[in-house]
């Protein structure tokens, strides 16, 4: 892939670029970005990455090898209306756009290899978890070179377009309601007299050991979160106010929300 074009400069594509940067797989010349109007991001972008921020829609879309869809739902259609008659047939598109299909996307940019992808921002330090589904016009090579590329900013995961939705809820999301936990953790430790920044070390070695000790796989969460909870010890005290407080219900509420609003933002375009 040696022209890939941005349609969108905001955190998902910055986070995407920072990635493949960082990774060495694409070179700052061969990426160029650009957005509707915001020219101080595409300068600060251009500064920071040295990627190019100056390119002619047409020429860039005319030469690009894979062009990234990254604007918010409700500004992909006008988007896409803004770049179809440049896009040269063998473009690949890839789209990070939530809730929105492919179906829909091909209804606006013609019957072309089009890719869905569900990065997160974690994609900024390798370590998103993306998912990713594709239409039939993308064939073998163009698979493989879109995973190898999407692998150095992450793991990827095939999955059916049908569970976009849900994935979209629990790891594109999936970011933000661990740092709303972390706020919460370590505003609650604060409260009980300890230092903001003890408590926030503390919470995110917590958090990066906790992780650790899942992706090993060795025990279930649920065998893992029993070896922490002696009979009668303060983790049983913690976890009775969690349960009391059902916490379990306010996270399906807050999964089924979230993919909810994916399915809403879709059913608007088609
Ligand atoms: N943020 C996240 O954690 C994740 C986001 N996503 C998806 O990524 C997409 C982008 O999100 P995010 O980066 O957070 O959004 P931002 O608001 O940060 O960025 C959106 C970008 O789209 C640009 N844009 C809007 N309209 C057009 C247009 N017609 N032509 C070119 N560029 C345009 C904006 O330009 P300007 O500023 O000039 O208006 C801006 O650069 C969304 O669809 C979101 O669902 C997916 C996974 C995770
Ligand atoms: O909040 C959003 O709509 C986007 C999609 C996934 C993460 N951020």
């Amino acid at each position: 892939m040696t022209n890939i074009v941005f349609i969108g400069a905001g955190s998902m594509a910055e986070a995407i670029i920072k990635g493949l940067l960082e990774e060495e797989k694409v070179s700052p010349s061969s990426i160029c970005v650009m957005n509707k109007s915001d020219e101080k991001q595409l300068h600060y972008l251009n500064a920071k990455y040295k990627i190019e921020i100056m390119c002619t829609k047409k020429l860039a879309l005319q030469k690009a090898d894979l062009v990234f869809l990254a604007m918010k739902p409700k500004d992909a259609i006008q988007a896409c209306k803004e770049i179809a008659s440049f896009l040269n047939k063998q473009a690949i598109v890839v789209s990070v756009i939530a809730g929105v299909s492919i179906k829909t996307i091909e209804s606006y940019l013609g019957d072309r290899p089009i890719a869905r992808v569900m990065p997160n921002t974690s994609a900024s330090v390798g370590l998103s978890a993306s998912a990713l589904c594709w239409n039939e016009k993308i064939n073998n090579v163009a698979k493989k070179e879109i995973i190898n590329l999407l692998e150095s900013i992450g793991t990827v995961k095939v999955v059916q377009e049908v569970d976009m939705h849900v994935i979209t809820a629990l790891s594109g999301s999936g970011p933000a309601y661990l740092y709303y936990f972390a706020e919460q953790f370590e505003a609650a430790a604060v409260q009980h007299g300890l230092s903001q920044e003890d408590a926030r070390q503390l919470f995110i070695q917590t958090m990066k050991g906790a992780a650790y000790m899942l992706m090993k796989g060795e025990d279930e969460p649920a065998e893992l979160r029993r070896k922490v909870t002696s009979p009668g010890g303060t983790t049983e005290a913690g976890i009775e106010q969690l349960m009391f407080h059902k916490v379990d219900e306010a996270i399906f509420a807050c999964i089924s929300a979230a993919q909810q609003k994916s399915r809403t933002l879709g059913e608007q375009f088609e």
